[in-house]
């Protein structure tokens, strides 16, 4: 059942206040779009289809440009306003751009938009690198080694990042010996870090323990 309250923890909107409520973009068939409401909205690790179902997100996070009339939200909206996060990750001009050069089925334009921008790197990797991870020098991938209590532990949240990432279609590069898992995240398609890296990477954090 869809909730009637916003998803933002720091928001109270509801439809009982009249909230302007939207759903977010179908994961199946507006995968980037989503991945940036999902990572925006701080919902990183959530299941896609829980999400898509059940979250809400209210009119307070999305700039005045992105509304038609009849609080009709334009194809390139991103919640941007009043989030989670210290910083938004695109502004409107941005997205906006970015969803211009995506809706367009051009490869090569696609993969420009969807290599994490330099503004990107300042906002959403510094967290992950107070974590512990770190990216590479010789490559644009981010790496971590996590370690375990024995083999079970590593091998259960190895088939619990596994789910993730069949359901992504993005896959992690590690290496496991025993109780050891190197991880590497990289976007094969971009030849780089993207919002995928990013989602996958804070994923593995709030699962390991
Ligand atoms: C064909 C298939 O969709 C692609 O090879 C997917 C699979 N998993 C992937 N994983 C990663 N890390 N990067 C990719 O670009 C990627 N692409």
């Amino acid at each position: 059942m869809p909730q009637k309250t916003c998803c933002i923890p720091t928001c109270t909107s509801s439809l009982g206040t009249g909230a302007v409520l939207h759903a977010f973009p179908n994961p199946s068939t507006e995968s980037d779009k989503f991945h940036t409401w999902v990572v925006n909205a701080g919902l990183v690790g959530e299941d896609d289809d829980y999400i898509f179902r059940n979250r809400r997100i209210c009119r307070l996070h999305f700039e005045e440009t992105y509304y038609y009339p009849k609080n009709r939200l334009s194809k390139l909206a991103v919640p941007t306003l009043l989030l989670p996060g210290s910083k938004p990750a695109l502004n409107a001009s941005q997205s906006a751009a970015r969803y211009a050069s995506v809706s367009s089925t051009s490869p090569s334009r696609r993969k420009m938009a969807d290599k994490l921008s330099q503004e990107e790197r300042d906002t959403l990797l510094q967290p992950l690198l107070q974590s512990g991870w770190k990216v590479q020098a010789n490559r644009d991938a981010i790496e971590k080694e996590f370690q375990f209590k024995d083999f079970n532990q590593a091998f259960g949240f190895m088939t619990r990042v596994a789910l993730l990432a069949e359901k992504m279609d993005h896959h992690p590069e590690w290496f496991n010996v025993y109780n050891k898992l190197q991880v590497t995240l990289s976007s094969h398609d971009v030849n780089g870090l993207s919002k995928r890296d990013v989602r996958m990477a804070t994923f593995m954090d709030k699962n390991y323990s």
